[in-house]
């Protein structure tokens, strides 16, 4: 496992998958609470899923809510996520052409440490939050979704391929398994990105049957698994303290291999 780095340090020690808490407030006041609360179960970073919150298209709410997140979870690096629609989000009222000014203001003022976009959007656009994620020293994930189904191994390959070559930090898959052997397909993939890439990777399928995937996923190279705080924000996510202590009894055996 490759670990990811936020301004130069890596995540969770660089031993171990780093377990990140997603906020889903809609409010936020609401989104306050949840940083506190998430912050006290000791994860690794904070995922901010803008995508559900009701202010999204005043671009100065957004920027002073990520830097009230920030303060609220002092010293946590804080991951900016607005999930599109088609890859899983929440529907908003944000116009398309407003995507790249809020990313850009976010990276900027915000005070976020990572954004994660979808490498399927918009060229131009993909390339235009790359630049100002790295012109802000942000870590940039680069994500693929597929809320219905799992993909063939080779077109996930292909998937975490994707996201390297369009110049992300992190390349991360997430998809719904129907079988177990699509978990197993998934973990595949993760396993052999990790092998071929030179950044680090993350893998996770999701529901009941790819929840053991966030808990092995460290092992096939997965360098970050999401976890439940006040609430999920996919099917499948594990509360983090039993999460942590899976983690931890892996770790344990992987330490006296
Ligand atoms: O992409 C991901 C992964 C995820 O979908 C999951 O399955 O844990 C949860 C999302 O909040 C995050 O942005």
């Amino acid at each position: 496992m490759r670990p990811i780095t936020v301004r130069g340090t890596p995540l969770a020690g660089g031993t171990l998958p780093a377990v990140c808490v997603p906020l889903v407030g809609r409010t936020r006041d609401a989104l306050l609470r949840e940083a506190t609360d998430a912050a006290s179960l000791g994860p690794d970073l904070l995922e901010w899923r803008v995508d559900h919150f009701t202010a999204i298209v005043d671009i100065d709410a957004v920027v002073a809510t990520a830097r009230d997140i920030k303060a609220a979870a002092p010293g946590l690096p804080l991951l900016y996520t607005r999930r599109a629609q088609h890859e899983g989000g929440q529907a908003t009222a944000l116009h398309d052409d407003q995507l790249v000014p809020l990313y850009a203001a976010v990276c900027e003022r915000g005070g976020v440490d990572l954004v994660d976009t979808e490498a399927s959007g918009d060229p131009a656009q993909v390339a235009a939050i790359c630049e100002a994620a790295h012109a802000a020293g942000c870590t940039l994930v680069l994500s693929f979704h597929d809320f219905q189904r799992t993909p063939a191994l080779g077109e996930l390959l292909e998937r975490y391929r994707d996201s390297y070559r369009l110049g992300a930090d992190v390349a991360k898959v997430a998809v719904m398994p129907q079988g177990t052997g699509d978990v197993l397909t998934l973990l595949q993939a993760t396993w052999m990105a990790s092998e071929e890439l030179p950044i680090p990777v993350a893998g996770m399928a999701m529901g009941a049957l790819g929840a053991v995937s966030r808990v092995c996923g460290g092992e096939f190279g997965s360098a970050l698994t999401f976890a439940a705080g006040r609430a999920a924000s996919a099917p499948g996510q594990l509360p983090l303290g039993p999460l942590r202590a899976a983690l931890a009894v892996l770790h344990g055996s992987v330490l006296r291999r």
